[in-house]
């Protein structure tokens, strides 16, 4: 018996399409994905088999190190962009180290000082990054507390649940805009601020995308909403530290004057990280309460954070009672 033509057309596509869904699905066992990714590198398409090999090192690590079930994402955000699957917030977390290594190197190598006045381009892109998330933290802050009290959500033991939609979208907003939180970094280096590019700084702009990637595609309900709203809150007063600490003065009596609390804001920061290790503890004791092994990242998540913000307080706030740095003496 032969086949037509419109029949083998019709099967070639439906075999390239069988290849492509093995390479995305992880759920699979080692050969599937071995198989995937073969299929990729048959059909020559180099990108699409890194992607595949991204996705499913990734998942792995996910599975493997913090022991989360990757197999049951949540229904709410399962087919959201930048949700689906890692590679996204991946390639964009190591995209953004490798810029801001190139960049900073270039700053250092160039012998570029810190701006003395930052140009007006400059300053109107500040303030309107800083507007902005100032704004959408209120926005996230307000609307996920709205949200936990329609659904009469405990402080802490409250499981995820799909049909919180809402909810859901909050939370999924929160975790792009953690993508977005790189427009610091890129603040930082436009100002040539390399005193502001710390372990700290990269630490956390690097992991906190990922976190909430993990949470985002898995449960993003139920105690999710603590400490997205906490941060929120946090971030509503941060962004606006930030703003201000843009348009003033740049001499040091206007900064006393204005920004003296800037050192109060750090402890509220280190306050939320002690309220989510507390959270942490109590979703250890309680597994049932909320998504399992999830309390466990947290935890350590949580007390890394802890500790850097620790040492960046008596670094910047033990040795000046006003909590700056040393003058910057020069323009560049
Ligand atoms: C007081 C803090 C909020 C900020 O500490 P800093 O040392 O950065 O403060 P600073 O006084 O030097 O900041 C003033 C300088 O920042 C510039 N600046 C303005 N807007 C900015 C922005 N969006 N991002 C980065 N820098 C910005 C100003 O123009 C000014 O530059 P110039 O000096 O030239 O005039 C602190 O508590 C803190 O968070 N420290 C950690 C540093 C950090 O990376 N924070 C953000 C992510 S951590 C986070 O977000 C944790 C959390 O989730 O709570």
């Amino acid at each position: 018996m032969t086949m037509g033509g419109e029949e083998v057309w019709s099967r070639v596509a439906e075999e390239e399409d069988s290849r492509k869904v093995v390479g995305w699905q992880m759920g699979g066992n080692n050969s599937t994905r071995g198989l995937g990714v073969f299929g990729f590198a048959n059909s020559s398409s180099l990108p699409a088999t890194v992607a595949s090999v991204i996705d499913a090192g990734a998942r792995r690590v996910v599975e493997k190190v913090i022991g989360l079930n990757m197999a049951k994402p949540s229904a709410i955000t399962a087919d959201l962009p930048l949700v689906r699957s890692p590679v996204p917030v991946v390639v964009a977390t190591v995209s953004y180290l490798a810029i801001v290594w190139v960049w900073s190197s270039h700053i250092k190598r160039s012998g570029l000082k810190p701006r003395v006045q930052d140009p007006k381009w400059l300053q109107c892109l500040i303030i309107a990054h800083n507007m902005f998330l100032c704004c959408l933290s209120f926005y996230l802050g307000l609307g996920i507390l709205t949200e936990a009290r329609r659904h009469r959500y405990s402080i802490w033991g409250n499981p995820s649940n799909d049909e919180h939609v809402k909810m859901g979208f909050y939370i999924y907003i929160f975790y792009v805009s953690k993508l977005y939180e790189f427009m610091d970094t890129v603040v930082m280096l436009l100002k040539r601020n390399l005193r502001q590019i710390t372990y700290l700084h990269l630490y956390h702009h690097a992991s906190i995308c990922c976190v909430w990637w993990i949470i985002a595609h898995l449960c993003p309900t139920g105690d999710a909403y603590f400490s997205a709203a906490f941060n929120s809150w946090v971030h509503v007063a941060m962004y606006l530290y930030y703003l201000l600490a843009a348009t003033i003065a740049k001499d040091e009596n206007c900064r006393r004057k204005y920004l003296f609390w800037g050192k109060y804001l750090t402890i509220i920061q280190m306050i939320q990280f002690v309220a989510f290790i507390a959270q942490a503890v109590y979703g250890l004791l309680q597994p049932a309460s909320y998504v399992k092994h999830l309390p466990r990242m947290l935890f350590c998540y949580s007390i890394s954070l802890l500790a850097f913000f620790s040492n960046f307080f008596v670094t910047k706030y033990g040795k000046s009672s006003h909590g700056r740095q040393p003058k910057r003496l020069k323009a560049d």
